[in-house]
């Protein structure tokens, strides 16, 4: 069975990778067409510097072959998910599409596994999260992630077909709390940076990823996610990954922001829409998400830095 892979940046074609060299059959579609003839001539990835793509990886530009598969990995930014649904809803009726995005639409409010399930309702819908750099996939580094699917039987199918020695699943059927997880974990990494960025110190980024760990716990009790979920890899494990890694996208962002320099506009970093749709949640549902608001603030320059940190520090004493 051969297993499809939307999105050929640097996460969909790391899985392919590691998926490949396990044995399985991979078909990548990416939309970019000189970048998928670039990948098909060279077998590499300007993503994955060092990365040899193996012979099992098909990659097209055309969608007919995706489509082929039965179970699709969709690896492309969060933002983007709601337009692919939407275009292809009829062809994806029916398969298992296991969204490898993390973020929350900021049209919709919802995260990924909530938005193949209201787009594609035929589809069972799953989420692969959790705390795995690209780069350390591709290399075949050990790397565990959580597979959630509420039908645990398709959630068992998944974690057999997408395991491989390196790459170890484990599994839940708490979708709402794996989505959150990944989607919120950004925004904590932005605001981290930011701490970093702006010479607060490493005291002050502990503080700051333990009451974003609070934060992230208040808004999945609120929308019904299980709090061991977050206490997991796709919770706790991403927040202490992408907090203290320079390899983070979301992490770098922050630290530019806090130091006041330029970031590169075409990195993904999805922590910025998600601080800004999470803001939005908090306000309509009445809950109190300090830090993602600040993150939403910075990212749209309704704030700077200075200001940002006396309304965080000025909020009053309370108990932990
Ligand atoms: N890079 C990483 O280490 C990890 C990334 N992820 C998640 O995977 C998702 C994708 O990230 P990356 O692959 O790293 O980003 P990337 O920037 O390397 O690649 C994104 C790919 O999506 C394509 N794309 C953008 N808009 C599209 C659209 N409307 N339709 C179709 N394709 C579109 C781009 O052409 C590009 O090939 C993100 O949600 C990210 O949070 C998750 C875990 C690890
Ligand atoms: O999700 C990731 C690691 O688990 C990748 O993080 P960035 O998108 O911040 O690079």
């Amino acid at each position: 069975m051969t297993i499809g892979i939307a999105g050929g940046g640097a996460f969909g074609t790391a899985l392919g990778v590691a998926l490949a060299r396990d044995g399985r059959d991979v078909q990548v579609w990416a939309r970019d067409v000189a970048a998928v003839a670039q990948m098909q001539a060279n077998r590499a990835n300007a993503r994955l510097p060092g990365v040899t793509l193996p012979d099992e990886i098909t990659i097209s530009a055309v969608l007919d072959p995706l489509f082929a598969c039965d179970t699709l990995l969709l690896a492309i930014p969060a933002q983007a998910l709601v337009p692919f649904l939407q275009d292809h809803s009829a062809r994806l009726a029916g398969k298992v599409l296991v969204a490898c995005c993390k973020g929350i639409d900021l049209q919709r409010m919802t995260g990924p596994a909530s938005t193949i399930r209201d787009l594609v309702p035929d589809a069972q819908a799953a989420v692969l999260t959790g705390p795995s750099f690209a780069a350390d996939i591709a290399r075949g580094l050990p790397t565990a992630l959580t597979i959630a699917c509420a039908d645990d039987a398709t959630g068992m199918m998944l974690q057999q077909m997408l395991s491989t020695p390196t790459l170890r699943l484990y599994r839940t059927t708490d979708i709402i709390g794996a989505e959150l997880g990944g989607a919120l974990k950004n925004v904590m990494a932005i605001a981290a940076g930011v701490t970093i960025g702006a010479g607060l110190g490493d005291s002050a980024r502990a503080a700051l990823i333990t009451r974003g760990f609070a934060e992230m716990q208040r808004l999945v009790g609120q929308l019904g996610g299980q709090a061991d979920t977050l206490r997991g890899l796709s919770g706790l494990g991403d927040l202490v990954l992408t907090c203290t890694s320079e390899q983070s996208r979301n992490y770098r962002f922050g630290v530019a922001l806090g130091a006041g320099q330029a970031f590169d506009a075409t990195t993904t970093v999805e922590g910025a829409a998600t601080a800004r749709a999470l803001q939005q949640l908090a306000l309509d549902l009445g809950i109190d998400l300090p830090i993602c608001t600040v993150v939403a603030d910075l990212t749209m320059g309704r704030t700077d830095v200075k200001t940002a940190l006396h309304a965080l520090l000025s909020r009053p004493l309370k108990e932990e």
